[in-house]
Order: structure tokens, then sequence, then C-alpha cells
């Protein structure tokens, strides 16, 4: 190394130079070769006095001082051989600047006039035959008469001499100042050695002040040469002031931005420290695998989850703060939480659709009996999508009493799809936040329904079921009606945002499907947005073939028996129906025949193998009533009237349509009226119509209404624990008062529907198809309907239009007609007629 050398070398220089007179000894020849020089201490340099004849070495590109050391490399031959021969005798020369520094041979009009004496103080060969010089500078010269130019110049100096103008304070002060910025400059600059600032600092004279500064500031030769050619000092200190003035400026620019940009730095390399450092402790503490694992593979997670870029990053912003927290910290919990649903999303994936309209017609008719018309609108469905699959088409929704296959059919036509199906019943929320999630802010906040459905399902387009729409509420915690219609709106579906992932996530591919018991509770606007496809109930015909076809094989297999064991026979499953069971559906069919599949179980099960293979149950209605007991219902006993004031009427209820009994009573009182059974306000004013159309009509039954001033009447409509509205029980009611004031049982076997006015007539009313299903169900004989609903006739199931007879009213007399028969009612008005005024009369 060269440093090495050189300390090697000075030792046997400095014993070299004690026996060798040294320039004489100066052998170019020998690269790497440090000589030098004798007296060269800064006593010599002083007492040195400047020689009027010296050599001249150009020099080009730097500009020498008076007062300052540099080093100089010498490559010209002309300078080489200045050196040799001149060091000989002197180790003054003088340094000229070339005024261009590209000319390689200059003459002496090619340098500045004034130039530099200085003392060569080393000499150091290089291996490339070129010489390094360190010099000295003693003083400025002018050159006055060139003595020769070959090899090299050689002239005749004269000393420049320098003025100092100004001695004043004010130049005093001016010099302190220089010192001080100068000070200040030296501290900045990175590469500054350290001794820079006491050498400025003992710096007295200030011509050699200036050229200290001078040699050192960053200015370019034509400056520098300026500044060696002024000779009044106080000048050229205030020049050089102004270059380290502006050179402070540009210094302390440099070092904001630098500082800046390593504060950024700085802040990166502090969190990576603070990272390392959170990491020891928490291998202290144990907990480093857990935590390192876990977070290389949620990353790994995310990664394969691939989710839309606004997503990952926030989940990368998430990650970077999981990383600071020790896993023990409950927020450590929260944001792992949160990345997990992040990854655990299918942003990606989809399920291909099989839009094979024969395959998922034989599903459909695979999982279900019946129900063609609901089956013709899914294929419809189906078919759209295949031809047009941009087209969301609407949002079904399927409405009907429970039990009648609403929730299976959405997993038929997820089967036939070939997609995923969720389901989420929407009984009882009242909170918007099941919907939308709750905000990550709360404690214990998860996402929304949807969002976990979609988990759930892992594909982005699965077939999802909102199930029970009805039974959708609102309260004060928001209305979570409006947050399922932005789910279900397809413009704004597509960017839905949960407020627990915060993010949006397309909801556009999935298939929506809802149910509902009864539209009538479902809000407006989401009514709007779907297509409504009716199941109306069974007949029980229907409940017959679903029974034998899938209810009895799924029983059997369920409890562990097979056909052969327990053979069922059509009068066992009629009497299942007939006389345990009173539903639109076959919910509970389904269940009694497991009653009485799990009877006979028990009887089975205590037998030995060999008696189990000989034995053979025949389930028929004798068995059914053996293993299910007393008969819950008895269709002839429940509808046979034999009490004035009672009516039957036919009702339109969340579990289908319903045979209304509607009861009326008088007793003595002071002409009260009194309405119980959770009657709702459009019922109550039914009452009230049918009332006063009786009052009216008082006077074709001869009727005294002065009866009704000593009498409270109380209508009733069990079952009194649910609530009933509506205005088609109208003739009912009316019927219920007629029967009761002319003392007249109606006639069994009859059930009616229609809205009264007050003019008497009969207004149409909707549900024919389940009232008249309830009415065939409950064995009614005949219907009397609103002459207006005639039209709906054609709609009603064929098996229910065999057993009744239908008859149809456009005014309450026709009613009364068919409900008490002619003859019977002009007895009874004849009855009637001395009664009331016998008892008026007896009062008076
Ligand atoms: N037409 C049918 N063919 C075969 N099985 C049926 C039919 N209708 C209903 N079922 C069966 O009846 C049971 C009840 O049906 P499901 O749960 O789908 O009723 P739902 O209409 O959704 O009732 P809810 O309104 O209470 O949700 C299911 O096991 C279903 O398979």
């Amino acid at each position: 190394m060269p440093k090495k050398k050189t300390t090697k070398k000075r030792g046997s220089r400095k014993r070299q130079s004690k026996k060798n007179p040294p320039l004489t000894g100066i052998n170019i020849e020998t690269p790497g070769m440090i000589v030098e020089l004798e007296g060269h201490h800064d006593l010599d340099v002083q007492s040195q006095t400047i020689p009027s004849v010296m050599p001249v070495m150009p020099v080009r590109g730097m500009v020498m001082f008076p007062g300052t050391i540099m080093p100089i490399s010498v490559g010209r031959p002309s300078s080489l051989k200045l050196l040799e021969e001149s060091l000989a005798s002197s180790k003054v020369i003088a340094l000229f600047t070339q005024k261009d520094e590209d000319i390689e041979n200059p003459t002496i009009d090619d340098l500045y006039s004034v130039g530099t004496a200085v003392m060569v103080l080393k000499l150091i060969r290089q291996p490339d035959e070129s010489v390094q010089i360190i010099v000295h500078g003693l003083g400025r010269v002018t050159m006055d008469e060139v003595i020769k130019t070959d090899p090299y110049i050689v002239a005749r100096m004269k000393p420049s001499e320098e003025k100092l103008s100004s001695t004043s304070k004010t130049f005093s002060a001016a010099i302190n100042q220089l010192k001080d910025q100068a000070r200040e400059l030296i501290e900045l600059s990175p590469n500054a050695p350290e001794q820079a600032v006491t050498v400025l600092m003992n710096i007295e004279d200030p011509s050699n002040l200036a050229d200290f500064l001078v040699a050192n500031l960053n200015l370019d030769p034509t400056q520098k040469q300026d500044l060696l050619e002024e000779l009044d000092i106080a000048k050229r200190i205030r020049q050089v002031h102004q270059h380290v003035s502006m050179q402070l400026e540009i210094q302390k620019l440099q070092h904001k931005i630098q500082q800046d940009v390593q504060s950024s730095i700085g802040d990166t390399q502090r969190k990576f420290f603070l990272r390392e450092q959170m990491k020891a402790i928490q291998r202290e503490l144990g907990e480093e695998g857990e935590g390192e694992d876990f977070l290389i593979r949620l990353r790994e997670q995310l990664d394969e989850a691939d989710p839309p870029v606004a997503v990952m990053e926030e989940a990368q912003r998430e990650l970077s703060r999981l990383e600071l927290i020790p896993p023990a910290s409950p927020e450590y919990s929260v944001i792992s939480n949160y990345l997990e649903l992040i990854a655990d999303l299918p942003w990606n994936k989809l399920s291909e659709d099989n839009l094979d309209l024969e395959r998922a017609q034989t599903i459909l008719d695979r999982d279900h009996f019946g129900l063609d018309k609901v089956k013709r609108r899914l294929i419809e469905y189906l078919a759209v999508r295949k031809l047009n699959p941009e087209n969301r088409g609407p949002i079904l929704c399927l409405v009907g009493p429970p039990g009648v296959g609403k929730t299976s059919l959405g997993q038929s036509i997820a089967d036939a799809l070939g997609r995923k199906f969720v389901r989420m019943s929407f009984g009882g929320i009242r909170d918007e936040a099941e919907i939308r999630g709750h905000r990550r802010t709360y404690v214990g906040a998860m996402p929304g329904r949807i969002i976990q459905e979609l988990r759930r399902a892992g594909t982005k387009n699965p077939v999802m079921m909102l199930d029970e729409l009805d039974k959708l509420g609102a309260d004060f915690r928001g209305d979570p009606a409006s947050a399922l219609l932005e789910v279900l709106d397809p413009r704004q579906n597509n960017n839905f945002v949960d407020r627990y992932l915060d993010v949006p996530f397309d909801l556009s591919q999935v298939i929506f499907i809802a149910t509902a018991n009864y539209m009538g509770t479902v809000p407006g606007p989401l009514q709007d947005r779907m297509e409504v496809i009716e199941i109306p109930g069974y007949t029980d015909h229907d409940k017959l073939v679903i029974a034998r076809k899938y209810l009895v094989p799924r029983q059997l297999k369920e409890n562990g028996l097979t056909r052969s064991l327990c053979a069922w026979q059509a009068s066992g499953i009629r009497k299942t129906i007939e006389n345990y069971t009173r539903e639109a559906g076959v919910r509970e069919l389904e269940r009694q025949i497991g009653s009485v599949c799990r009877g006979l179980a028990a009887k089975i099960a205590p037998l030995t193998p060999a008696r189990r293979k000989s034995k053979k149950y025949t389930v028929d209605a004798k068995q059914v009533r053996s293993v299910l007991g007393i008969e819950k219902f008895m269709r002839e006993d429940d509808i046979k009237i034999t009490t004035p004031g009672v009516a039957l009427g036919l009702a339109y209820t969340t579990v289908g349509g319903e045979v209304l009994f509607i009861e009326a009573t008088q007793y003595p009182g002071k002409g009260d009226f009194k309405l119980t059974g959770q009657l709702g306000d459009v019922m109550k004013e039914s009452v009230s119509a049918a009332l006063s159309v009786f009052k009216s009509k008082a006077a074709d039954f001869d009727f005294d209404l002065e009866h009704l001033n000593n009498h409270d009447i109380h209508l009733h409509v069990p079952a009194g624990a649910i609530p009933k509205d509506g205005p088609s029980a109208g003739i009912a009611m009316f019927t219920a008062i007629t029967s009761l004031l002319l003392n007249l049982p109606m006639k069994s076997g009859i059930a009616m529907t229609g809205e009264i006015t007050l003019r008497g007539k009969v207004l149409p009313i909707g549900g024919v198809k389940e009232k008249t299903l309830a009415a065939a169900r409950a064995g009614i004989k005949t219907v009397i309907l609103p002459e207006d609903n005639r039209r709906d006739l054609e709609d009603i199931d064929p098996q229910v239009q065999k057993k009744l007879t239908f008859h149809f009213a456009a005014d309450v007399s026709d009613v009364l007609t068919i409900a008490f028969g002619q003859p019977r009612l002009k007895a009874a008005i004849k009855k009637l007629k001395p009664h009331p005024r016998k008892a008026t009369s007896e009062k008076k």
C-alpha cells in the first residue's frame, strides 16, 4: 500500500538524507521512490528568499497561492527536465498557469503574467514515469524578462508588491466575519479535514487568509487567477468574502436537502430497527414463532386470494401494522381477523354455470312434485341467462305458506346451475348491521351476513337465498330493508361496501332468490325490485303423492327402516294428512310420518335379525292411529254449525289459506258492541260496516232495532292469539250477526269470503286459490265468493274444484239465501216478528 511504503521509505529517506546530498541524488528513473528534499521545514520556507531568476513551470487547471501547500503531477518532458536540472541548484521554481489548459506545449504568451514562486518540498516518482511534487507557495511573482525558453522557460522575475489600503476597524470586522463564515463553510463541508478550522483561526495576516481561502474555494482557474493578480489586499478580501458567502449559501442548501433525505431514510431505518427489537422481545417472550408463522401464512393467503389493488393496499397497510403489535394484544386479533376475512373472501373465484335446461328440468322434477308453474318460470329464467349471460334478470321471490318447498327449490336451482347454495334467514332481523356489518372500531365487530355467507360459499357467484323476507323488521338500529335494497339493486351491488370490510365487494354475479310467506309485510320498495312467484299450497292429493315419493322414503331412511319392513299404505298417509295435520305445506306431515316411523322403529329394534327379516308392518290408517294416538283434527265435527251467530269465513294468512270461525253472541246490556280476537283496524271497520248493513236492512227482516239498545253484542274470531286483518271477512261477519239476531244457525259445510260495502254490495277479494284450498282441506263443501271473483275459478286446482261447489254473490241478500236457504230464512223472520216486539212491549 502506498501509505505503508511511504512510512517505510520515510525512515530510510531520513537516514539517506543525512548521508547524501539530496538533490544531486535524484534519480527520476527509479519509480515508486519518494524523495524528501532537504530543509523543507517551516522555518526554511519562511526564510527562503525568492530568487530573481527562476525556471518557469507551466501548470493547467489550477492556480498556486502563496502560503499553501499543493501536490502537482508533472508529466511533460520539458517540466521533468526542469525539475531534474534546476532542483540540483535550487528548490525554488515559479509556477505560471496556462490561459488555455488544452495547449500541450505553452509558450510565454500562453501563460498568465503573474505566477507564484514555490518551494518544492517533495518529489515522488510514479510508476508511469511522471512525477508528483509537493510545493509550498512562497510569494507572487511577475515575469519580467525571458532568459531562455528551451528546454524549459527561465525568466527574470520581479516580486509583486502587495498593498494594504485599509486597516480600519471595519476591515477588522470584515476579516472576523469572513473567518466566521469560512469556519461555518468548513464545518458544513463533509470532506474538509479536521484541522482546517484550527489552521483558519490561526491565520493572522489578511493576505494569507485570503490566499488560504481562495486556494480552498471551489472556483474556476480564471477566478482564482484574478484573485492572484489582485494586489490590493482589502479588495481581495472583499471578493473572497463574496465567494465564501455564496458558497456558504449553497452549502447550507445542500446540507438541508441532505438532512431531509437522511431523515426519511432514517425513519425507515428506525422502523426497521424497532421491528427487529420487537422481534427480539417477542423471541424472549416465546411468542415469536406463532406471530411470524402466522404472518407468513397470512401473506401467502392474501397473495392467493388476489383481491383488487385497492383492497390489497388496505390489506398491506394492516399487515404492516400487525407486524408491530405483539400477538397477545387485543388489537392483534382484531386486525388478524380482518385480514383473514380478506384472505378468505372469494374475490375472483367463480363456479362455472351449467345451463343445460333439460338437466335443470330433471333436477327440479327429481326434487319436487308438482309446482309446474313455478318450475316453468325457473326454466324460463335459466333460458334467458343462457341466451344473454349479461342480463342479470329479475330477482325472483317465492311466496307461499311454510313447508311448500320454497327453500328446497332454491337448493335445486343451485344444483341445476352447478353453483354453490347459501341461505340467510331474515326472521327477526331488525338491525341494519346484520346485513351491512359493524365498523371495525366497535368491540366485537363482525362483517354483515351477506359477506359472511359469501365467505362460507367460497365463490363469488353462489345462489343466495334470502329467506323469510316478510319477517324483516326495523327499529332504532336502522332499517335493514334499505341495506337490502342496495344489495339487490343491480346498478349498485357491484360495489357493495360492508362496514366491517370497508372496501367494495362485487355482488353482481350472485343470483338472489328471496322467499316470503306473505307479501303484505315485505316493504314496498323491496317488492318493486322482485318478481313474485306464488306457491299456494298443496291439496290432499298433492300431499299424498309428495309423501309417497319423498317424505316416506326419507323418513324410513332416517329412522333406519326399509320399505319391506314398513309398507306405507295410501290409507295410512291419508289418515295422517286428514287427522294429524292441518297445513298448506308438508312440513308437519313429514314430522308426523317421522313419528310413525319412530314408533315402528321402537317395535322393530328389539327383534332378532332373523325375526326382523320375516316381520313386515303395514302402515295403514289403523296402524297410524295406534302409533299417533287420538286424532288431532276431525274435519266434519269442526265445521258443523249448530248454534246461531256462527259463520265460517275464509282468510289468507302467513300460513296460507284458513277457515275462520266468526262467533257472535248477545246478552242483555246497554247496547254495547265488543270485538275480540286480535283484529286489525281494517277488520274492525269491516265489522262496523257489517253491523250497519244489518241495521239498514232491519226493516226487511222485520227486526226491531230497539232490541240493540238493551242488548250487548260480542263478536269473537278464534284463534284469539293470532292477529288477523283485512276486509275479506266482511260478508262472514254480516252473516254471523244476521244469524245471531235472526236466531237462525247457518247451514253446515258452507264457507264464504268477500268484502262488504255499506250498501250491502259484495266486493272481490284476493287469495282465492289459497282460500279454496283451505276450504277443501277443512272438508267444506260449498264456498261463497264475490261475483267479481268468478274469473279466478280457472286458477283453482282441479282437485279442489271437484271437491267444492261455488256460489257467487253480488249482494248480501245473495249471501243470506245461500247461507241459510230461502225457506229457512223466511221462517226465521216470521218467527222473529212478534218476539222482539213482545219483549219490548213487555218491558214497557
Ligand atoms: N313439491 C314438493 N315435492 C317434494 N318435497 C317437497 C315439496 N314441497 C315441499 N317439500 C319438502 O317439504 C320440506 C319443507 O320445505 P321447505 O323447507 O323448502 O319449505 P319452505 O317453503 O321454505 O318453508 P318456510 O317458509 O318455512 O321456509 C322440505 O323437506 C321439502 O323437500
